[in-house]
């Protein structure tokens, strides 16, 4: 069924600044029209949570975001019973909130949580659309404006950590990766203040160690860390002890991985 949906307008200034990679935006919105979940694979550090705000908050929709962990439960995400002052009180979920409310529900890193979350997002991301919370014996029906988004990071994935075919095929999905140079360099000198002509080599110097991801690394710099050691930067701290506390520790513990990694930091400082 499609139910025409329409977003109401926002003021451009409460929407969280995103620059977009590709035609992800519109993918979205139809998605959203169309009452169809929606899947984003990709590093950490790339750009997905800060999509979902954006996307959120340019259709006008509450936004509940769950980063999930290996202890985390169905119940966590529908609800439980707890006690109140004597009484037992049913308290919901962020999953049944968003239901209720018709808004945006973003499970970042679906991969961590426990194999019962599975069997509550089956209904919820089918035809079906429905939430069926045992507890309370409710069978609640998403109203047209819910959606559902997961998120993970293929880069982390292992055999035990992965989601099954039955749950990923009720996914549209989309890849996300760092931006081209250029529109990184602008997305970071906006969120931390400092000049392009300044944010433009660690940028490269990113790059540099994105290259090692898989030999010397497990992940490579994400934007989100750019902008941190952009950020010092413009507070005054030296580049060498910004990209140091943030391109660098937050990567390896490995003695020699750190040096040959500062070496590549000072090589390109030099150079910028
Ligand atoms: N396309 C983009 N437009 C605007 N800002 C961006 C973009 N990509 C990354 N950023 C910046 O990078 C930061 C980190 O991005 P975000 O938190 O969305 O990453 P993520 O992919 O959700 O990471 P994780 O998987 O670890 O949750 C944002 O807070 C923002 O400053």
């Amino acid at each position: 069924m499609n139910i025409a949906l329409k977003a109401p307008p926002i003021p451009d200034c409460n929407v969280p600044a995103y620059s977009p990679s590709g035609q992800e935006c519109a993918l979205f919105e139809s998605a959203w029209t169309r009452q169809l979940p929606l899947l984003l694979k990709g590093p950490t550090g790339c750009g997905k949570t800060r999509f979902v705000a954006h996307m959120a908050a340019k259709l006008g929709l509450p936004l509940s975001t769950v980063s999930c962990h290996d202890d985390l439960a169905a119940a966590d995400l529908t609800g439980r019973y707890l006690l109140k002052g004597g009484d037992t009180v049913w308290v919901d979920g962020p999953l049944t909130r968003a239901v209720r409310e018709g808004g945006i529900c973003y499970l970042d890193e679906i991969v961590e949580a426990r194999k019962d979350v599975a069997v509550v997002l089956h209904p919820l991301t089918d035809d079906r659309r429905v939430l069926p919370l045992e507890r309370t014996g409710e069978l609640l029906e998403a109203p047209p404006g819910f959606m559902l988004v997961v998120s993970y990071n293929p880069g982390y994935q292992n055999l035990l950590k992965t989601l099954k075919p039955s749950t990923r095929q009720r996914f549209v999905a989309i890849e996300f990766d760092f931006l081209p140079r250029d529109r990184e360099i602008a997305v970071v000198s906006e969120e931390s203040g400092l000049a392009e002509s300044r944010v433009a080599p660690l940028v490269d110097l990113a790059h540099r160690l994105r290259s090692l991801k898989g030999h010397d690394l497990e992940e490579g710099v994400s934007t989100r860390l750019i902008v941190y050691c952009a950020s010092l930067v413009d507070s005054g701290v030296t580049l060498r002890d910004a990209v140091l506390a943030t391109m660098i520790e937050p990567l390896t513990d490995e003695p020699d991985v750190k040096a040959a990694l500062i070496e590549i930091a000072d090589a390109v400082i030099r150079q910028g």
